[in-house]
């Protein structure tokens, strides 16, 4: 899908405004606090598709949310929404208890990660990872160089700086699109099946970076994926969606403790809340088939 859909039904698309003088700058991270808030979101295209209908859902400070569910359920939609990208058709949203001239300030800045890793093929991996910081100018030409280094470091990618995108395997690729996200210092961090066109072996090692990372970081993540396997791995709390119309059905609670490594994942317990969510994913892409039947 496009990221601004121009010819949505769009009744209220998030303002972009100058920073309210009442708006306290001081970082607002505190754990429990909603970050971002959907309320009773309809979402419409301009061809008609219903992508969301009625949808809530809120994440708290430090939330680790993954949204799962058949394709086309709105997962993405829902996602671009939380991202402040594209209008809705009804219901509002609202990031950090505010509306959405408050992204962007300290402690409450947000990072989105594609599907793929969408680096600029002929720049260097270091000038790929600075780009957000050329954009927002906040930083000196040192200061940015040192940001760059934190953030390919804490993915593992010091040594590649100097390479072109090319020459990284897909999985690095997707670290430096991280790193990329990294580099802002994001509070809530939106991830669209980031490794899904990874092989596993590789995806399960960047499952357990992005899990790091949450924790060292304190991100609050939401987190897209069609695997169940992941999505427990990774989560407080699975979202399951239903589709046509596009619907939020299910929420199932991953109550297993961190850090998660590799024990977890041959537990009978991982084994547990995988065979819960995939029940979950089973009813609601029936649901799907009922509406449409
Ligand atoms: N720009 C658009 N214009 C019209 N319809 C769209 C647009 N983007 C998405 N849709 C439709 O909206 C519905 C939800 O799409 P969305 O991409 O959010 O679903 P998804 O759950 O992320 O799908 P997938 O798992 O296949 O990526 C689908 O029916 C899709 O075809």
């Amino acid at each position: 899908m496009t990221v601004q859909d121009a010819s949505a039904k769009s009744v209220s698309k998030p303002p972009l405004r100058p920073v309210a003088s009442n708006v306290e700058p001081e970082l607002d991270w505190r754990p429990g606090r909603p970050v971002v808030e959907v309320n009773a979101v309809d979402k419409v295209y301009g061809n008609g598709t219903v992508a969301l209908k009625g949808a809530d859902l809120t994440v708290k400070g430090g939330e680790f949310v993954s949204l799962l569910g058949p394709s086309g359920c709105g997962k993405s939609t829902l996602l671009r929404i939380m991202a402040g990208l594209g209008g809705i058709s009804r219901g509002s949203v609202r990031w950090w208890e505010q509306d959405y001239g408050v992204v962007g300030q300290k402690g409450r800045k947000l990072a989105f990660v594609f599907q793929n890793a969408t680096l600029m093929p002929w720049a260097r991996v270091r000038k790929n990872v600075r780009l957000p910081l050329d954009l927002e100018r906040a930083k000196t030409g040192s200061e940015a160089e040192a940001a760059v280094d934190q953030a390919l470091a804490m993915v593992g990618l010091n040594k590649f700086a100097d390479a072109f995108p090319r020459e990284l395997s897909g999985g690095m690729q997707m670290r430096a699109s991280i790193a990329r996200a990294l580099v802002t210092e994001p509070n809530l961090l939106l991830m669209d099946e980031p490794f899904g066109a990874l092989d596993e072996m590789t995806r399960n090692k960047l499952n357990d970076d992005v899990l790091r990372l949450w924790q060292a970081r304190n991100w609050t993540v939401v987190f897209v994926t069609h695997s169940v396997y992941e999505a427990v791995y990774l989560s407080n709390r699975v979202v399951v969606m239903a589709a046509r119309p596009g619907r939020i059905v299910e929420e199932v609670s991953i109550d297993a403790p961190y850090p998660r490594g590799p024990e977890f994942r041959v537990s009978t317990e991982f084994a547990d809340y995988c065979r819960r969510v995939s029940q979950a994913l089973e009813r609601a892409s029936q649901m799907g088939e009922e509406v449409q039947s």
